[in-house]
C-alpha cells in the first residue's frame, strides 16, 4: 500500500476549514534556523500562503519557545494568535498585551539573577549568547568558535541551575533555564482550544518541546473537543528521534512547511 501523501492527510482540514485549526511552531518551522536568534525571519514565500490560511481556517496560531511578542515580530501577522514561552503566554489576535501565566511571571527576578551570575567571563569568552525571555533564560552556542567547549561550559551551568532548584531544558543548540513550574506547549494549546468544537487540527513542529503539543491534540480528542488530529514533524539535521517516532508524518525543512501551507489551500 502506498503511504498517504500530505494532501491526503490534510483532507479532513480542507473539508471543513472553518472548523479546523492550524497550529505552527516558529523557529525551524516557519523561520529557517540561523546563527543569531534576532536574525530569524519567515520567507515571503511562506508568508503568502500563511496569510491565506489565516483567512480561510477557523483557528490559526503560532506556538513558540520565544516570547509571544517576539514570535509575532517574526511572523508579522496580527490576525492570528501567538502562544509564547512554550505555551505559557498568549497574545490573542489583534491585541497588544500578552497574558502570561502568573506563577511563571513570579519567577522572573530569580531566573534573571541566576542567569546574570552564570553568564560570566567564561561563557562570554566562548561567545555563548544569553537570550533573556523574562522568566526563562536561554544560553545559545550555535556558531560559537568552539561549539564543543561551549556546550561543555553550558553543561556546568545546567548542573548549577538544577542544584539551585531551576528546571533545565535542552533544545536546538540551546539550554533553557526555567522556573520549576509547568511549561508545556500542550497545556497552552488545550487552554486556547478547550471550549471549541473542532472537526480537525494539525500541529507542525521540529523539536522535543513540540511533543507536548502533539499530546495536547490527543488531550483535546479525549475531551471530545477535536475530531481528527494530524501531527507533523519537520526534518532537519538535528531532528530528535522522538519527533520522528511520534509524528504521523514528516516534511522536509521549512520548504516542506511552505508546501504544507500551500496544500491546505488547494
Ligand atoms: O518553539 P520555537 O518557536 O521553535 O522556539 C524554539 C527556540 O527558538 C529559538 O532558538 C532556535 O532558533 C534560533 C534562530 O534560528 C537558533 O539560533 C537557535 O540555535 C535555536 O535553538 C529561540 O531563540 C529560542 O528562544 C526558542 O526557545
Amino acid at each position: 500500500m502506498p503511504s498517504a501523501t500530505i494532501e491526503d492527510l490534510l483532507q479532513p482540514l480542507r473539508d471543513a476549514p472553518e472548523r479546523s485549526a492550524v497550529l505552527l511552531d516558529v523557529d525551524g518551522v516557519l523561520a529557517p534556523i540561523v546563527e543569531q536568534p534576532d536574525d530569524a525571519h519567515m520567507p515571503e514565500t511562506t508568508r503568502r500562503p500563511l496569510i491565506e490560511v489565516a483567512r480561510r481556517y477557523g483557528v490559526v496560531a503560532c506556538v513558540s519557545g520565544r516570547r509571544a511578542s517576539d514570535a509575532r515580530r517574526i511572523v508579522s501577522l496580527g490576525s492570528i494568535a501567538y502562544l509564547g514561552s512554550h505555551g505559557s503566554e498568549v497574545l490573542r489576535p489583534g491585541t497588544i498585551a500578552p497574558e502570561m501565566d502568573r506563577e511563571l511571571q513570579a519567577w522572573t527576578r530569580r531566573v534573571q539573577a541566576f542567569a546574570h551570575d552564570a553568564y560570566g567571563e567564561k561563557l562570554r569568552r566562548l561567545r555563548v549568547r544569553l537570550e533573556d525571555k523574562e522568566a526563562i533564560a536561554a544560553l545559545h552556542w550555535r556558531g560559537t568558535p568552539d561549539e564543543e567547549d561551549s556546550r561543555a561550559a553550558i553543561e556546568e551551568v545546567a548542573e548549577n541551575a538544577e542544584a539551585a532548584g531551576f528546571v533545565t531544558h535542552w533544545g536546538r543548540k540551546v539550554l533553557e533555564i526555567r522556573p520549576p513550574v509547568r511549561i508545556d506547549k500542550g497545556a497552552g494549546i488545550v487552554g486556547l482550544l478547550h471550549s471549541t468544537d473542532l472537526a480537525a487540527a494539525v500541529y507542525v513542529g521540529d523539536d522535543v518541546t513540540d511533543l507536548d503539543a502533539f499530546r495536547g491534540l490527543a488531550e483535546l480528542q479525549e475531551r471530545g473537543r477535536l475530531g481528527y488530529a494530524l501531527r507533523v514533524g519537520v526534518r532537519s539535521d538535528e531532528t530528535p528521534p522522538a519527533l520522528e517516532e511520534e509524528a504521523d508524518t514528516m516534511v522536509e525543512g521549512t520548504d516542506g512547511v511552505r508546501d504544507l501551507l500551500r496544500a491546505l489551500l488547494i
